[in-house]
């Protein structure tokens, strides 16, 4: 299981710091869609040059013009881009066929989904990489119902599956019983007291989940 880093709502100086403390432990680095808005495709580029083995997640959340936005962050120097689960059928061809052209990824943002109608459709157009995701502001409301979001991929073993949504160091081990590809991980690091602390021992619980797993389905 990947540890992927999001960074939302910090300064330029203030992501790096945060890849700076935790880099020996998350393996993913998303640049978060607030930050992309505050500093442009230029942190990309600046966070891939400076961290050039770690994949780069670019949180692009695109919703249309899919071709133009694909090229703009495959460009910067992004391994994935993020497209909404809502967006036309064509928008997400579009990126899929951008993202084949720079060797990159796409990864679906399911945030609203409720319906796995939405999960066939997405991979019968050729989607393989998704994130469920229990959104900052329903955080204010509630909690990630692990189990709802879980069922709406549990039919599509091929898919490969993110999850966000304010994991931190005490939901982590109810979101491993359900083998995550991918925890994606903002505010549980980043705005904890120690963040090189959290994200050790948030790799720790990741290792040591593998080590005792051994029935690795989903
Ligand atoms: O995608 C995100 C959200 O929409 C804010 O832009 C976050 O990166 C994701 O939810 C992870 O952050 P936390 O919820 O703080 O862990």
């Amino acid at each position: 299981m990947n540890l992927q880093l999001a960074l939302d709502r910090m300064s330029r100086e203030d992501c790096f710091q945060a890849i700076e403390d935790t880099k020996e432990s998350i393996d993913w680095i998303e640049v978060g869609t607030g930050v992309i808005k505050e500093y442009g495709m230029e942190i990309v580029r600046e966070i891939k040059k400076a961290f050039p083995h770690k994949t780069l997640v670019a949180d692009m959340k695109t919703c249309d013009a899919g071709k133009h936005e694909a090229v703009q962050a495959f460009e910067a120097g992004a391994d994935i881009t993020t497209v909404m689960s809502f967006s036309a059928d064509q928008t997400i061809k579009d990126t899929l066929k951008v993202a084949e052209d720079f060797h990159g990824r796409i990864m679906i943002d399911l945030l609203g989904v409720k319906d796995e109608a939405r999960i066939r459709e997405l991979s019968d157009i050729g989607v393989d990489l998704v994130s469920l995701h229990f959104g900052k502001d329903m955080q204010e409301t509630g909690e990630m119902q692990e189990e709802d979001l879980f069922t709406l991929v549990k039919h599509y073993p091929h898919l490969q599956v993110a999850v966000a949504g304010g994991i931190n160091l005490g939901s982590l081990p109810s979101i491993l019983d359900h083998r995550p590809d991918t925890l994606i991980v903002g505010s549980g690091i980043t705005k904890s007291s120690d963040r090189q602390d959290t994200a050790v021992k948030m790799k720790g619980m990741i290792t040591n989940y593998e080590a005792n797993d051994s029935n690795r389905q989903r």
